[in-house]
């Protein structure tokens, strides 16, 4: 366990306060109304502080201690109260998290063996994949697929380096699935990408290598200073930080850039909520044995199929994602 993430999960909740004599005070505090407070959008989150916009403004806080255990992730709008001027030393609190529309959670791994949830109330999943120089990585995109259905997000396939290789095989390969994509090239317009994006709030994922921070740059030319020197929330340098940031696009709307998140837990995804995202298939499966995984043999999904209710490349589709969830993550 590194420091750095030492730090990131201590918070106000670490401190716990001692309770004062017997009959002092009474069993069950009374939470505080908090009236005055306003709400954010936490754009990023480092070491324990939060940066959320309020207005115009942007504000670090804490947590306050009432929140408990829950999480305060990129994207949550919350209540704040306390120093909302955003001076330098400002510090207000967190004492609201307001429910999420959506939730995306990140894989457990060796450091840490929970998953956690990353980013709130985003809406769309932008899987960023290379044509080439990376080759394109068809597990890593169902993985993204499966997690995007999953939390309720739109998933986007976003096609980079055309000018390296066609599209065409991966297109193909996704057309079943109905997945949104675009193509962009070196130096090549990104307007159709920035149409996508407009006035959503969308997370990018994709693996070193495949162009998300030539692309992040392209959207937001001020993110250019915060990936070759500073990040503009944090901060800090880029390589030091791996949590997500939100950055708000100029025709409106928030990426949410997630570097060094590789994939996606997706243990605890049940084939009903991927099948969720199969309307055609999902009334076949009301025959299927109970709890069906829907790659046994006896699934009722392969007679809906012959019976020609649905499309057999969609079973195969729904099958391919339901085998992405199991295993190592890449
Ligand atoms: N040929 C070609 N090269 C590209 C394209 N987009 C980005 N690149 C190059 O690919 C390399 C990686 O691009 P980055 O934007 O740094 O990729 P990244 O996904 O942010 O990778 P990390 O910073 O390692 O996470 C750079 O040398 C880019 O110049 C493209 O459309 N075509
Ligand atoms: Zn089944």
């Amino acid at each position: 366990m590194t420091l750095a993430r030492r730090l990131d999960d201590f918070d106000e909740d670490d401190v716990r306060v001692r309770p004062g004599r017997r009959g002092t005070r009474p069993r069950t505090r009374r939470r505080p109304a908090h009236e005055e407070a306003v709400t954010g959008l936490v754009l990023g989150v480092d070491r324990g502080r939060y940066r959320c916009l309020v207005g115009d403004t942007r504000v670090t806080a804490m947590r306050a201690r009432e929140l408990g255990r829950k999480s305060v992730v990129v994207g949550d709008r919350v209540s704040v109260v306390g120093d909302i001027s955003g001076e330098p030393d400002a510090l207000a609190r967190i004492v609201r998290v307001g429910p999420r529309s959506s939730a995306l959670r990140r894989t457990a791994d060796d450091t840490d063996p929970f998953e956690r949830i990353i980013v709130a109330n985003a809406d769309q999943l932008v899987i960023v994949t290379a044509l080439a120089d990376p080759e394109p990585r068809p597990r890593m995109i169902d993985r993204c697929l499966v997690a995007s259905y999953d939390a309720g997000m739109d998933p986007l396939l976003c096609l980079t380096k055309a000018d390296l290789s066609p599209p065409d095989d991966l297109v193909a390969a996704y057309a079943p699935l109905g997945v949104p994509y675009v193509v962009t090239s070196r130096d090549g317009p990104i307007d159709e990408l920035r149409g996508r994006l407009s006035g959503r709030m969308s997370v990018l994922v994709g693996h070193s290598g495949v162009g998300k921070s030539t692309l992040v740059n392209a959207l937001v030319p001020e993110a250019l200073r915060a990936v070759s020197h500073v990040n503009p929330v944090t901060g800090r340098g880029r390589h030091t930080s791996s949590s997500a940031i939100a950055l708000e696009l100029p025709d409106g709307g928030w990426i949410i850039d997630t570097p060094g998140v590789r994939s996606f837990g997706l243990a605890h995804v049940a084939p009903s909520s991927l099948l969720g995202a199969f309307p055609d298939l999902a009334e076949g499966a009301a025959e299927c044995p109970r709890a069906c995984t829907h790659l046994q043999a006896d699934c009722a999904l392969d007679a809906w199929v012959a019976a020609g209710h649905a499309d057999e490349a969609r079973l195969d589709s729904l099958r391919r994602l339901l085998e992405s969830r199991e295993g190592e993550s890449e």
